[in-house]
């Protein structure tokens, strides 16, 4: 989805699906929002009745009794008001933490969710940053946005009753001060447009600067940031992208300087036609003193009440922009059906059979396709080896047929069926997979393999991780399997090296127990001996299933009923290990150059691995 240039929701709309969301989840908070600024308008209207009452009963020289009663009676008004504000306002900002809370898991559930695709995209990924930094503070929009609505009713209810007070004084005093408002309100809305329309050069910033920033504490990068002296280059980029954000901020300052500005004209102009009116009444019409200051108060009030307003309409549209784009972010598109789809229950023996009908791809903004027409069928049961050079398209073709990508071209069928009309969830249920760029859960040994809290099966966790050659190791871990692992969250916890994490990604692909196993480049980590160990264990692992094996090690794909030889996105060789060394093409060439390092001199290459 391109950004359009319009928000998708006006402010009205977005009020209304806050209004929504907490009428489901917390209903109390609107009616608090009321009570606030009934209190808060009562306060300040209590306020300006205060010394013209006072200076009144002095004019009419009433007795000290009624004096004293008369302030006694504004004190405890006043106490009683602020005590219950400051009440109401803890009460409230509980429950507003809490929406906000919930927003914040919705945008990660999208995140967690959304079709494989929108993943890979920066726009999206871009998105979903600006629409966490709208939820990630109790002064980010989302939760920002009742205050200034109870702002607006505090205004409002103040407006109404100085409007009353005032009502009295000439027309034209109460037109000069509408059509000051509007023409207020009219060119501060015009600003926030500009800001909204220049919201992707923003979000093209703060995702390069949080790029930097991660990039920089990601232990990950620990090591090459050292030893390639990256901070250099981090610092340079750093600098150049702050320079040009800065350049954008300073513009948006800009534009933000003339909403003060012309605010600040039209104030003065306002004020200074209303005291001028209430000093000729003064003079022509012997306006008492306390009349006088009341009006005098309730004037420049009014004026505040309704600057109020208009200040905080301009803040809700701002802060309805963010919620715009928050809300944008929920409805970003979904390319895959998800429940709406065909619903495919599986069970591990399940026979899958994945058809690649004349498939080509081309990822988003590419200009030229990874893959070209690719007809494939791997059969059920099938163990099918996917080996080529780097940037050959094996990754590309594996994640097509796990339905992570749908072909720009042609159909991947499951079992003679198109994929896309499934449900893509159900469809990922059929998977068991050891991907090279894998993920360990900040979580216990057995949380990791069975990827779940509670109801872990704990003998199969035990036996796949014998599977995977990893008894020992948990064996001598403090907890067993309830050692935690990973230091990010836990303290305590057990860090493994490569090679042990990825046994560990195996023995989850294993514990789920799919019935298609996936494995890119599952021993790329394991020391030689290792490898040997999960070769021969291949065969008892994919027994019965289909099965996708990615390796650059040649050796390993002779377990394999099938090799691929993929080049610049075709299948250009396809048979047994011993059929494609006899063809002596492509896959025959790679092998003879992997043997040779393997052994120098051994005349048997396949002894040689
Ligand atoms: N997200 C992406 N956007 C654009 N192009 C991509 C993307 N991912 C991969 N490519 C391109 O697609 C081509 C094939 O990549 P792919 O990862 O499928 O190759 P591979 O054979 O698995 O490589 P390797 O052996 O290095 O893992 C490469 O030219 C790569 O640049």
């Amino acid at each position: 989805m391109k950004q359009s240039q319009k928000p998708t929701y006006n402010t009205l709309q977005n009020v209304g699906y806050m209004l929504g969301l907490s009428r489901r989840h917390y209903p109390s908070i609107p009616y608090l929002c009321l009570a606030m600024a009934a209190v808060t308008a009562g306060g300040s209207i209590a306020q300006l009745l205060i010394v013209p009452a006072v200076l009144r009963q002095v004019e009419v020289h009433a007795p000290l009794a009624s004096l004293v009663t008369a302030i006694v009676f504004f004190g405890a008004v006043l106490f009683l008001l602020y005590g219950l504000k400051a009440y109401l306002k803890e009460v409230v900002s509980t429950s507003r933490g809490n929406l906000r809370l919930l927003m914040v898991t919705k945008i990660s559930d999208k995140m967690a969710r959304t079709s494989f695709p929108n993943t890979l995209d920066t726009e999206f990924e871009n998105r979903v940053e600006r629409a966490l930094v709208s939820c990630q503070s109790p002064a980010s929009p989302t939760e920002a946005v009742w205050a200034t609505l109870t702002d607006i009713l505090t205004n409002l209810i103040g407006f109404g009753v100085y409007l009353a007070l005032l009502s009295g004084l000439h027309p034209l005093l109460l037109a000069v001060v509408a059509v000051t408002t509007l023409a207020g309100y009219l060119f501060s809305h015009r600003i926030n447009q500009w800001v909204y329309q220049h919201r992707k050069e923003e979000d093209t910033y703060q995702g390069r600067l949080n790029y930097l920033l991660r990039t920089s504490t990601d232990r990950s990068y620990a090591k090459d940031i050292r030893i390639f002296g990256l901070k250099p280059w981090m610092d340079a980029v750093w600098s150049k992208v702050m320079r040009l954000y800065q350049d954008y901020l300073r513009q948006r300052q800009l534009h933000y300087l003339w909403i003060d500005v012309i605010d600040l004209v039209l104030t003065v102009a306002r004020d200074g036609i209303a005291y001028a009116y209430l000093i000729w009444l003064a003079l022509t019409e012997g306006l008492p003193a306390s009349q006088f200051l009341l009006y005098f108060s309730a004037v420049s009030g009014f004026t505040q009440w309704v600057a109020g307003i208009l200040d905080k309409i301009s803040e809700l549209h701002r802060q309805s922009l963010e919620l715009s784009l928050f809300r944008e972010t929920l409805d970003w598109p979904e390319t895959f059906r998800f429940e709406d789809g065909k619903p495919l229950p599986s069970t591990p023996d399940m026979p899958c059979e994945i058809r690649f009908d004349h498939v080509s791809y081309r990822y988003p903004e590419a200009e030229q396709d990874t893959l070209h027409d690719i007809c494939l069928t791997i059969h059920a049961g099938e163990k099918l080896a996917i080996v080529g050079l780097n940037g050959a398209g094996k990754t590309t073709l594996v994640r097509l047929a796990c339905g992570f990508l749908d072909p720009t071209q042609g159909r991947v069928l499951l079992n003679g069926q198109d994929i896309r009309q499934y449900n893509r969830r159900d469809y990922y249920a059929l998977f068991s997979a050891v991907f090279q760029d894998f993920s360990m859960l900040e979580a216990s040994v057995a949380e990791n393999v069975a990827q779940r809290v509670e109801g872990i099966d704990t003998d199969r966790v035990r036996q796949c991780l014998d599977q995977a050659g990893l008894t020992e190791m948990v064996r001598s871990l403090p907890q067993g399997l309830d050692t935690k692992l990973g230091r990010k969250v836990h303290e305590d916890g057990t860090e493994l090296s490569g090679g042990q994490t990825q046994r560990l990604m195996l023995a989850r692909a294993l514990y789920k127990n799919g019935p298609v196993l996936v494995l890119d480049e599952p021993t790329a980590a394991l020391d030689p001996i290792a490898e040997d160990d999960i070769y021969q264990k291949y065969n008892r692992m994919t027994a019965g299933r289909t099965s996708l094996f990615i390796s650059h090690r040649l050796a390993s794909t002779r377990f394999c009923d099938r090799i691929l030889f993929i080049e610049h996105g075709r299948i250009t060789e396809q048979g047994t290990h011993e059929s494609l060394l006899a063809a002596g093409g492509g896959y025959a060439g790679l092998f003879a150059v992997q043997s040779k390092y393997y052994q120098e001199g051994d005349s048997e290459d396949e002894q040689a691995i």
